[in-house]
């Protein structure tokens, strides 16, 4: 038995081996501390509304992005499991984004008057370098995957058993903390992971690149919120 639970341990994917190696780096921005302040229930409102109104910004750019990681999705891959998953995480933007509105609407927030901050503009400016033809199928599937993790993440940790999290912000941390959305990552990493399988030395080492800029984009976007 010990000998065959060792075997299961050993066939871990290439994404959960550079998440344990880049562990430290990882878990700065899924328990980043606004985060830890969101699920100690001591975050200060004028905090999540500069997330809030900063995150709508970002989700505006991210459905491009999205929308050429399926491009490419159609044109590279040979598996339509790929296809599928990239358009159910496209889909479920338009319900994020009426969700953003509303969300805003209750905290008193003026959609139309955000300005995008630097970390922000620099997130973006990376997407958008991610949306050109030259960059590789596996390498924008992975920060695809990663930008989603770290969101996964960081906000089911706020839902945990012994989490203080304040009433009125759960709802936002259910939205990527929920089992269906973990599910959802879970498939995108497996995607990713298969992808890895047949990388070339040189597509593996851009992605794993890939994925730590990513964390380190997202450190600095949930900075944003402490007034960095
Ligand atoms: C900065 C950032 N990273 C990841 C996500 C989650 N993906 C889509 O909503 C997000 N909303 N914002």
């Amino acid at each position: 038995m010990q000998e065959i639970v060792k075997a299961e341990e050993k066939k871990i994917g290439m994404t959960e081996a550079w998440l344990r190696k880049h562990r430290p780096v990882y878990q700065a921005a899924t328990k980043h501390p606004f985060i830890r302040t969101i699920r100690d229930g001591t975050v200060q409102s004028h905090s999540f509304k500069t997330w809030l109104a900063q995150d709508y910004l970002f989700v505006r750019e991210f459905v491009p992005f999205v929308a050429s990681v399926l491009i490419k999705a159609c044109k590279e891959s040979d598996d339509n499991d790929d296809v599928e998953v990239i358009l159910g995480g496209m889909a479920s933007l338009k319900d994020e984004i009426s969700w953003f509105k509303r969300e805003a609407n209750k905290w008193g927030i003026s959609l139309s008057e955000v300005i995008p901050q630097n970390a922000n503009k620099n997130y973006c400016q990376l997407l958008e370098s991610l949306m050109s033809p030259e960059v590789d199928y596996t390498v924008a599937l992975t920060a695809f995957w990663a930008i989603e993790v770290v969101y996964q993440e960081s906000f089911a940790h706020c839902i945990e058993e012994g989490s203080k999290t304040p009433p009125e912000l759960k709802e936002t941390c259910e939205r990527w903390g929920n089992e269906g959305f973990g599910q959802y990552c879970k498939s995108l990493q497996k995607l990713v992971d298969q992808r890895l399988q047949k990388a070339s030395d040189d597509e593996l080492k851009k992605a794993e690149v890939m994925l730590l800029s990513i964390i380190e984009h997202e450190i600095e976007f949930w900075n944003m919120s402490r007034g960095n």
